[in-house]
């Protein structure tokens, strides 16, 4: 499943509606960014997405869900959990095998943080941090990525050689981003989030950073 269609999706907090109705079709291989000041609703919109269609999906949220006490390694693998038999985990948590280390291995290589592999999720960086949550959606290797502003901790350079990463991996993306540089660069479709509604959506070529910029 690489495009789908969202239909009526609604999310309110204490009773205010934060989103929607919202509808969206997502053809395969789009490559979304959905822009919009902060509160607009994209966080919110990227977790109704991954409720619809959650497996099929690589997700890296905001908050980026790594398990502190537990080595980079383990943490990418995460990504493949639950395309492994319970047995195959357990071992892999005393001692991984040596196919899943190389994997892992080069991708953190292409993040520029493998000799990070054993160092717990505890004692890394923030931008280290994105990182290992950048090769764990990568690990798992689905055909849709949603992601929360994965690369707002990242240096110029390596923001966008991970954009440019995530545009080759994945053949459908939707991603939360506050560089409109970014998301002009690397999405191929702009969809500007205003209240909790699509204000905007246009492909980026046919747009500047000067028809985003209404949206804040
Ligand atoms: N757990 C929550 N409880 C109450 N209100 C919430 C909660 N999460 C989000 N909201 C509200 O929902 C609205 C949308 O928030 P959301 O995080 O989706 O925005 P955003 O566009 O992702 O913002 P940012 O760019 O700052 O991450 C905001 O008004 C926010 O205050």
């Amino acid at each position: 499943m690489t495009g789908f269609d969202l239909t009526d999706l609604t999310a309110s907090f204490n009773g205010k509606r934060v989103i929607g109705p919202l509808s969206l079709t997502v053809n395969p291989g789009d490559k979304i960014a959905l822009v919009g000041k902060s509160g607009a609703g994209k966080s919110t919109l990227i977790r109704l997405i991954y409720e619809r269609i959650n497996r099929d999906s690589s997700l890296i949220p905001q908050d980026l869900g790594l398990v502190n006490a537990l080595s980079v390694f383990h943490n990418v693998f995460m990504g493949q959990l639950d395309k492994h038999p319970t047995w195959y985990n357990t071992l892999t948590l005393a001692r991984p095998f040596a196919k899943d280390k190389a994997d892992v291995l080069s991708l953190l290589q292409s993040l520029g943080i493998t000799e990070k592999l054993w160092t717990p999720a505890a004692s890394l960086s923030g931008g280290q941090r994105q990182r290992v949550a950048i090769a764990r959606s990568l690990y798992r290797n689905a055909a849709v990525l949603l992601a929360d502003e994965p690369v707002s901790a990242l240096d110029g350079p390596m923001a966008n050689s991970v954009m440019m990463q995530l545009r080759d991996r994945f053949t459908t993306s939707i991603i939360a981003l506050h560089d409109v540089d970014l998301a002009l660069n690397y999405c191929t479709r702009i969809v500007g989030i205003q209240d909790g509604q699509v204000a905007l959506d246009q492909p980026s070529e046919h747009l500047a950073a000067a028809d985003i910029v209404s949206l804040y």
